[in-house]
């Protein structure tokens, strides 16, 4: 694999997925329609989705791809393979929140090893360097070049105060009883794979995620947080959550710096 040659598509197709999805955003009406599992999608989601797919494949035709929107891709059975979730918190979209992200990941025997994640209405951009260490990128946002960036790590928790981040439209009991089992000095609220990105910079500790997930939201912002120093394990036996599982269905999980005694549950 040319990681270098991946890198740059990556964040290409990323940033040229969020100018699509800005687009619709700043329209001032878009579709929104109800997908089999009751989840909405938007014409921002299936325009992003044509795009990174088309760009993924000419790009990289030998290696499989798996997106969210193109649900003929759920039933392969693979280790090594690309991953989108083109629009990741499409309430947030929807709700004009701003909190969603063009996610993209390479899985390689079931680590996802590099990733990006590009909030376009935040202006904030995440990627592993071809080294796969992972940086935030400022500035402009070119498409034919890196501009400048910054390395990027997990804090180092200070256990009795810890900060912790949870999903803004999927917060319920169980998440808000697990956090309460920690030393938390404040909490913080996201929508879409941010909530990782938030954990590799340092800017929050822990993210618990007690509810479902696929795989497609979670690959890219794992990678960045792998490139990080974090991890992401899962909450039944505390092992490194894996990718290409049956249905790409994820169990409960918590991404974190390292140094919390974490519990299962
Ligand atoms: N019941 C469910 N089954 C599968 N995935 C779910 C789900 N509820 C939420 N999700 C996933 O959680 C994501 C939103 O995460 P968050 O709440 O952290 O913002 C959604 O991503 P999409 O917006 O890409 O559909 C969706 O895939
Ligand atoms: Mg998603």
């Amino acid at each position: 694999m040319d990681y270098d040659a991946l890198m740059h598509t990556m964040r290409r197709l990323a940033l040229e997925a969020g100018d699509k999805i800005m687009e619709i955003y700043h329209a001032d009406d878009f579709d929104v329609r109800a997908k089999s599992d009751d989840s909405p999608v938007t014409e921002a989601d299936e325009a992003a989705d044509a795009l990174i797919s088309d760009g993924l494949r000419a790009a990289f035709p030998d290696i499989a791809l798996v997106t969210e929107e193109q649900s003929d891709t759920h039933d392969l059975d693979v280790k090594d393979f690309l991953i989108v979730d083109p629009l990741d918190g499409t309430k947030e979209f929807i709700h004009r929140r701003g909190d969603f992200t063009v996610n993209i990941a390479l899985v390689e025997d079931g680590v996802p090893t590099r990733g990006v994640v590009y909030a376009p209405a935040k202006n904030r951009l995440f990627f592993t360097d071809a080294n796969g260490q992972s940086v935030e990128e400022t500035g402009d946002f070119a498409k034919a070049s890196i501009g400048t960036t910054k390395k990027i790590h997990v804090s180092d928790p200070d256990t009795d105060a810890l900060m912790v981040v949870a999903s803004k439209s999927h917060r319920d009991q169980a998440t808000d009883d697990y956090i309460n089992r920690y030393s938390v000095k404040d909490s913080k609220s996201a929508g879409s794979s941010l909530k990782f990105c938030l954990v590799a910079t340092g800017e929050a500790d822990f993210y618990p995620r007690l509810g479902r997930t696929m795989e497609w939201d979670t690959a890219a912002g794992h990678a960045v947080l792998n490139g990080a120093g974090g991890e992401v394990l899962r909450l039944d036996d505390l092992q490194t959550l894996t990718y290409g599982k049956p249905t790409f269905a994820n169990p409960f999980f918590v991404a974190t710096a390292p140094g919390i005694d974490l519990t299962p549950v």
